[in-house]
């Protein structure tokens, strides 16, 4: 199962299971969605890990959201090719990370033929019409999304919320993203009714930290003391 309907009924869930991936419908048709409050957590999972997990069950709590999908990116346009795990590989291994009835892996960055966040966001919010997207990302993205596409039609498009992650929470705090909406940003208590807000508006969450990272991990330096 891809899309649930009918369009006029907030769907029961679980709607997807966490190996299933759900298929984008056809600008407009996103009625079948209305209503729902999804995160897009956008990474290249390369490889997956505790810590997305840990992100997204984070997430469907404070920000009460119905899903959370992991878009795995078929290539970040900032990362080196080399030493990007193959798609399917990477996809695969997300499912198993995953394993939860909220959290939908889903490779519809491929589908969508999309690569910028910019564009992904366009696209799914012309197919998903009523939707409400938020966007997720960790504290070391918000320092560096001043250097993605078009970075401020992101926040434009969606509400946002940021993950603490160690050492960069500080420094994205006082970094020119954290600046240049420094009016749009809401209390870590106003996280639950972030998704009705109107963009630009964000949040830096208020929840544990995790250490996990793909780097240390493909590095072998996961658990042995990082
Ligand atoms: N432990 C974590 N804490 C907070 N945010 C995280 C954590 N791990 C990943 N993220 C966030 O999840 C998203 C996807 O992350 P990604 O797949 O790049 O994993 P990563 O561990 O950051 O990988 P890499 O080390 O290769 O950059 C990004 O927005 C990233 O900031
Ligand atoms: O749109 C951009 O210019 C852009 C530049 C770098 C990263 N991104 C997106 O940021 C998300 C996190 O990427 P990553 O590799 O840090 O996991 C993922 O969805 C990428 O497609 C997007």
């Amino acid at each position: 199962m891809g899309i649930p309907g009918p369009d006029h009924a907030r769907p029961a869930l679980p709607l997807t299971h966490g190996h299933r991936v759900p298929t984008p419908p056809k600008p407009g048709a996103g009625a079948l969605w209305r209503g729902l409050r999804i995160g897009l957590l956008g990474g290249s999972f390369n490889p997956a890990h505790d810590g997305h997990r840990h992100m997204s069950l984070m997430a469907l709590r404070a920000l009460n959201l119905d899903q959370v999908w992991w878009l795995v990116s078929p290539q970040n346009p900032l990362k080196p090719l080399d030493g990007m795990g193959k798609l399917a590989d990477r996809i695969a291994r997300a499912r198993a990370i995953a394993n939860h009835p909220r959290i939908v892996v889903s490779d519809i960055e491929t589908r969508l033929g999309t690569r910028y966040t910019v564009d992904t966001l366009t696209a799914l919010k012309a197919r998903f019409t009523s939707t409400k997207f938020v966007w997720l990302m960790g504290a070391d993205n918000l320092c560096q999304v001043p250097r993605w596409r078009d970075w401020t039609r992101i926040f434009a498009q969606v509400p946002v919320a940021i993950f603490p992650r160690h050492p960069y929470s500080t420094l994205a705090l006082g970094g020119k993203a954290s600046r240049r909406f420094a009016v749009a940003r809401v209390d870590a208590r106003r996280a639950g009714g972030l998704a009705d807000l109107p963009p630009p508006v964000w949040v830096f969450l208020d929840v544990p930290l995790h250490p996990a990272s793909a780097t240390a991990i493909r590095q072998g330096l996961d658990g042995k003391g990082l």
